[in-house]
């Protein structure tokens, strides 16, 4: 098995790298969507995150108002802090099991926007890191997911600079052209990966 992290700051494209390389036949994880199952209604992770914010962070229905939850984290970094503490350890162990699960001969991708941040390098054999200009990554945001310039930035505070993810890379994809561009850069990188494998 080949472990692969691949990280980048929000809207840099790592989805998007992500589901190329499925598309070649890799094994992905996504540590953003494991990080949504471990607070689905019922979950201890929900109860705690309920105890520590109160239950204005839920919808009427009693599911995670995440929008809500964002701004309160994302504009003060204590609370955001312990908000990772109740999500990050659970993420971690569901991602153990999911990778451990994954065949002796696959490449599997681990999707994780906090690679950098969290000091996750160690664990991979090829930290790929998916670059582009701030502010890029703040008008594909607000173009394609609708979220608030600000909040795009806020979010980009609490992440790793642009020049630390880049020290930690194995490989660099730059993401600045087209989408058709990325194809390319990703079969590259497909090419890569299996070498190594
Ligand atoms: C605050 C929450 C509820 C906001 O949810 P929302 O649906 O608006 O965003 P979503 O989870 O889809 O994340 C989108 C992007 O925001 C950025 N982001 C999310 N969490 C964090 C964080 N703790 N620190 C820095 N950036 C973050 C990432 O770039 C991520 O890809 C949610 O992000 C959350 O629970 N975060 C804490 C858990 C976490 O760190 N998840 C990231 C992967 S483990
Ligand atoms: N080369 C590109 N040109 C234009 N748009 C792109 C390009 N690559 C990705 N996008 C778009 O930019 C947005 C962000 O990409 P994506 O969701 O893959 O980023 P991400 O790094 O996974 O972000 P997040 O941290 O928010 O999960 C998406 O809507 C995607 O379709």
């Amino acid at each position: 098995m080949l472990r692969v992290g691949l990280t980048g700051g929000i809207g840099s494209g790592k989805s998007a790298v992500a589901r190329r390389l499925a598309e070649h036949g890799a094994v992905v994880v996504d540590a953003d969507q494991i990080a949504r199952e471990v607070v689905e209604p019922g979950t201890p992770g929900l109860a705690e995150v309920v105890a520590e914010f109160g239950e204005e962070v839920l919808t009427p229905e009693g599911r995670l108002d995440r929008p809500r939850l964002g701004e309160i984290v994302f504009s003060d970094s204590a609370r955001l802090a312990r908000l990772n503490a109740i999500v990050h350890p659970r993420v971690a162990a569901r991602t153990e099991e999911l990778m451990a699960a994954a065949p002796v001969d696959a490449v599997v991708v681990y999707d994780v926007p906090l690679l950098v941040e969290n000091d996750l390098g160690a664990l991979y054999d090829v930290v790929v890191v998916v670059d582009l200009p701030e502010e890029e990554q703040v008008a594909r945001v607000v173009a394609n997911r609708g979220m608030p310039a600000d909040q795009v930035r806020a979010r980009i505070k609490a992440q790793a600079t642009r020049e630390r993810r880049r020290a930690a890379a194995d490989v660099v994809i730059d993401n600045s052209g087209t989408p058709a561009d990325l194809d390319r850069r990703v079969a590259e990188l497909w090419a890569d990966l299996s070498a190594r494998a």
